[in-house]
């Protein structure tokens, strides 16, 4: 079954084409990476999977819900690890948690039960009362892990997940993943770091242009390595046309 299905995305902001025909498929308990140069399209693909976003044109379906007509279903049914994102710096985690599980409808035993768990997972007891501002880039990266599983959502969008963990989180937190995966929930990973998704994911999509250049199933069946993929399939593609400057007859003369 398709967990989250995305079809002839276009996006444009203002002059700049950010996706053309984005086109891909998640079948559930995958653990999807999607892999590509800077600005080819990733985080705004997320935006507009998660119902933070409008596409100009395209279709989309997560978990069933089209997030351009039910964006707060969209989010409801989804956990959202964004890229670069910090949890309010004037909150605790503790008080962030408590937050985040009334939005996402959680009883309080429930709630307090996956805390307990997240804790211990990734090591920050200590600073469960300790105001965010005060917490490491690392430690922050740790409670933004925690709020996007809080829920147990079917389907998890997460945006370089490993960004500011030391070696042995990001080991823990792979391995987590996977078993996430493993009892049939779904993850699509957004990651510049191909080994890491040469690791843990069971598919890649390639994207550049805001196009997926193509899928591949992992371990690739070639037994090349995921980069030299990644490097031919990004460095083979077709240049895409430059946007034409536009000439008006009253541009404003500089003073
Ligand atoms: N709000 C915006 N306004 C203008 N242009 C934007 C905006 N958001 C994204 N873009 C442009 O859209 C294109 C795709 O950006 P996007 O952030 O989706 O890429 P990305 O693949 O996530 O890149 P990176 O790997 O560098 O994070 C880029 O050319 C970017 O400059």
């Amino acid at each position: 079954m398709s967990v989250l299905r995305v079809s002839g995305l276009e996006k444009s902001f203002g002059s700049v084409q950010a996706l053309s025909g984005m086109t891909f498929e998640v079948a559930a308990g995958e653990l999807f990476g999607f892999l590509g140069p800077n600005g080819a399209g990733k985080t705004t693909t997320i935006a507009l999977v998660t119902g933070q976003l409008v596409p100009d044109s395209g279709e989309i379906s997560v978990l069933g819900v089209d997030p351009t007509e039910e964006p707060l279903e969209a989010r409801r049914r989804v956990g959202i690890l964004p890229e670069k994102q910090s949890p309010p710096s004037f909150l605790t985690p503790r008080e962030y948690f408590e937050f985040v599980g009334q939005i996402r409808g959680l009883e309080p035993e429930t709630l307090a039960d996956r805390v307990e768990e997240w804790v211990d997972r990734l090591g920050f007891r200590g600073k469960l009362d300790t105001l965010h501002t005060d917490l490491s880039r690392g430690q922050q990266q740790k409670v933004m892990i925690t709020q996007a599983f809080l829920h147990e959502p079917k389907l998890v969008c997460i945006d370089e997940p490993l960004a500011n963990l030391d070696p042995i989180v990001q080991e823990q937190v792979k391995s987590f993943l996977q078993a996430y995966c493993a009892d049939g929930n779904t993850i699509f990973v957004s990651t510049h770091n191909i080994e890491v998704a040469e690791s843990i994911c069971t598919r890649v999509g390639i994207v550049a242009d805001g196009t997926c250049l193509t899928v591949e199933t992992l371990p690739l069946a070639d037994g090349s390595s995921l980069r030299d993929r990644f490097i031919d399939t990004v460095s083979n593609q077709e240049p895409r046309d430059m946007p034409q400057r536009v000439e008006t007859e009253d541009a404003p003369t500089p003073e």
